[in-house]
């Protein structure tokens, strides 16, 4: 019996298995992202991310957590037929993405129907995609940021800037091609390096004024054109709070959605203990400031955003779990815990 488990869930074989049907997966999207009839069988079949004006639908369950409502294309179509409108709106989906069991996903904004009624009859409630963040909590996260951030490329990419016409999508939504220059667009995030600085013991962050009150963050900046990672990181912590990297290390990286689209690369960045002093741009961050280990871990134990009251100084708190802020935060704590 023993030795029939040892061969059953081999790690080797499981990973074999697994990572076999995402190989299976990838090609499935790529063929749907190349054949507009293929992509369009797919959509029957397909499950569909709705969303308002870009705000996403989500769906309360009854233990008060936020879920994304399991919504297929023949559901959508019994929507548009109780409001009287016609089955193309579906066609403007695009392709996000294929679940395990190889449904093609799909995004959709519904911003041209009566937003009420599609709540209530898909059950549910459109919220604006900040606020999304904060009460999802599973890994549909970046699913749902990569649904919108697309949306919003097709919403504002409808005419070519070398020619002026018009420009038309294929029907994943992957590209949009104007047929008057030849030029054919693909959706673009800008790079931005985000660093948690710190100088061995404590962790620098910042706030913009348009910040909730008492919210910090790793401090972050767009890469100029033709810069290197590093040259970004050394030139954005010298501008905004006027100190110099000693070292830095790639942590990760994530796409992120506001206000554009923007891909982040991480990094945990060092500055010399003996030249801490942060001289703050004010053109840029509100403020800057160093924090110990225990305010960090305190912030790091709150479930919902601090009560600030005026005039008190307010409870330091973090981004959401999902930003990778955040993730900069969690990994320099258990750094920090390792070492000390
Ligand atoms: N995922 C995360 O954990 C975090 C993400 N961020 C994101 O990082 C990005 C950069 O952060 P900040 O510099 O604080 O943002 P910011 O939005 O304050 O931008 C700073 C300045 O950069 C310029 N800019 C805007 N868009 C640009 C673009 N596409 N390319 C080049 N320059 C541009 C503008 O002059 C703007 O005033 C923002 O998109 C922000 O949302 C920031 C902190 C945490």
């Amino acid at each position: 019996m023993l030795k029939l488990l040892r061969t059953l869930f081999r790690p080797e074989l499981v990973l074999r298995r697994s990572s076999s049907s995402y190989v299976a997966r990838m090609r499935y999207l790529t063929r749907l992202r190349e054949d507009d009839e293929a992509c369009l069988e797919a959509l029957r079949s397909g499950r569909l991310l709705l969303y308002h004006r870009l705000a996403p639908l989500l769906q309360k369950t009854p233990a008060g957590l936020f879920q994304l409502p399991n919504i297929c294309t023949n559901d959508l179509e019994g929507v548009l037929d109780k409001l009287g409108k016609s089955h193309a709106l579906v066609k403007e989906a695009v392709l996000i993405g294929c679940t395990e069991k190889h449904e093609a996903q799909f995004s959709l904004d519904v911003g041209s129907l009566e937003q009420s009624e599609v709540e209530r009859l898909c059950g549910g409630a459109f919220i604006d995609l900040r606020k999304a963040f904060f009460l999802l909590t599973g890994p549909e996260v970046p699913l749902v940021a990569r649904g919108q951030t697309l949306l919003r490329w097709h919403q504002t990419n409808g005419f070519c800037s070398a020619s002026g016409h018009p420009t038309f999508r294929n029907q994943s939504g992957s590209q949009r091609i104007c047929h008057s220059s030849g030029h054919t667009y693909y959706p673009k995030m800008a790079p931005v390096v985000i660093a948690l600085i710190s100088d061995g013991s404590r962790c620098l962050l910042g706030r913009q004024a348009t910040f909730p009150s008492g919210m910090y963050s790793a401090l972050a900046g767009f890469c100029d054109m033709g810069e290197t990672i590093e040259e970004t990181l050394r030139r954005e912590i010298a501008e905004e709070v006027g100190l110099e990297l000693m070292s830095f290390r790639v942590s990760g990286s994530q796409h992120w959605p506001f206000p554009q689209s923007s891909f982040m690369v991480a990094c945990q960045a060092l500055v010399s203990p003996d030249n801490t002093q942060v001289s703050v741009d004010h053109a840029e961050l509100e403020d800057a400031r160093w924090f110990s280990l225990q305010e960090v871990q305190e912030a790091l134990r709150l479930k919902k955003p601090p009560r600030n009251h005026q005039g008190a100084p307010p409870t330091l708190w973090l981004p959401p779990r999902y930003a990778i802020a955040h993730q900069l935060v969690v990994e320099w704590v258990q750094q920090q815990l390792a070492t000390h």
